[in-house]
């Protein structure tokens, strides 16, 4: 499962809106279609964005035909740079390859090519690198949870924190994982549907699961993917991660995130100054038709059991009332005086 190839000036694809009913790779060879490819989401995931807008470049330089050479490229950079704000790999990508373009065209379309594979297989080695050391933690029968798709979708081979599950599981392993579906635009269904076509036991869950399966102690550990790291050590990652970190915090999970170098930003101080995406309301307001076709795996609590110390108060129709055993006595044996 290839999220990304390239050959000869034509990038290719895997189109990750129609999975998993649909397994349909585009090619593309103008880069303003590469732009709206990543825009769309028909690539995802902060590596893969990154390598994408790459070989976008690359594809842009082909497209030249006549005026300033530079003027040219100066513009097909603007294009890819304005697709998606929050990713650093991207902007980072794109810095690398501004750096080989020089007057000459043909030299440049070479160069172009060369440093976006450059970054292709660094990314690949980094995914191998942080699979090992998070492979420590996958032994048998311990269980993880993951969030949104930092798998091989989201970048050039095994992903990042589903690195150690491809690895662990080639090893033999018996371990589970749990993958939160990431609504609105169900990132985590695709980790699952990478994840079992590959063999590995994964089972989908809604994002609102996830406490339950902390609370009830099936989970050793949560690995998540992340966008942009900033100097002080905020991570931004996909919507849900937050109550995901605190709810790991609460229930004394450990809570993982896979980060390949790329994708810190040293030049922001701390999480808030790191742009936030803002998508269009319909990802919200028009459910998409998941149907993740993975063998009946699906964990489903119609209920579940948040503790009294999670509670502020109780709210009665005699009022409010602390949610304690003494306060709930006293409103009953009021009761009974009457
Ligand atoms: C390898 S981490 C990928 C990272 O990118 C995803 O965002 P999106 O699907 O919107 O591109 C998500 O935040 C993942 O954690």
């Amino acid at each position: 499962m290839k999220a990304i190839s390239y050959k000869e000036g034509q990038l290719t694809l895997l189109d990750q809106t129609a999975l998993p009913h649909q397994t349909v790779y585009r090619t593309y060879t103008e880069h303003e279609k590469i732009a709206r490819a990543i825009e769309d989401m028909v690539v995802r995931g902060a590596p893969a964005i990154g390598i994408t807008a790459a070989y976008g470049v690359a594809v842009g330089a082909r497209e030249y035909q006549r005026g300033s050479f530079r003027e040219h490229m100066m513009r097909v950079i603007e294009r890819l740079q304005h697709t998606r704000p929050t990713a650093v790999n991207l902007h980072w990508a794109l810095r690398r390859v501004h750096a080989v373009i020089t007057e000459n065209p043909a030299e440049t379309i070479q160069a172009l090519e060369e440093e976006a594979a450059q970054i292709f297989q660094e990314d690949q080695a980094i995914n191998l690198a942080i699979g090992q050391h998070l492979k420590r933690l996958v032994t048998d029968s311990s269980a993880f949870l993951i969030h949104c798709n930092p798998g091989r979708l989201a970048t050039s081979d095994y992903g990042t924190a589903t690195a150690p599950f491809y690895l662990a599981h080639e090893e033999g392993t018996q371990f589970k994982v749990y993958s939160g579906e990431t609504r609105p635009r169900l990132q985590g269904a695709l980790t699952a549907y990478e994840l079992s076509q590959a063999g590995i036991d994964v089972t989908i869950i809604t994002d609102s699961t996830a406490a339950t399966l902390m609370q009830q102690g099936k989970i050793t550990a949560v690995f998540v993917g992340c966008d942009r790291v900033a100097a002080n050590g905020d991570v931004v990652n996909k919507i849900g991660t937050l109550p995901l970190a605190i709810t790991a915090h609460y229930f004394n999970v450990p809570f993982y995130v896979a980060a390949p170098t790329p994708t810190f930003d040293l030049s922001i101080e701390d999480g808030g100054a790191i742009p936030i995406e803002e998508r269009h309301a319909t990802e919200v307001t028009h459910l998409r038709d998941q149907a993740v076709t993975i063998e009946g795996a699906v964990y489903n609590p119609a209920f579940d059991i948040t503790p009294a110390a999670l509670i502020t108060a109780i709210v009665t129709e005699q009022g409010a009332i602390e949610p304690t055993y003494e306060a709930i006595q006293n409103l009953f044996s009021k009761g009974e005086k009457q």
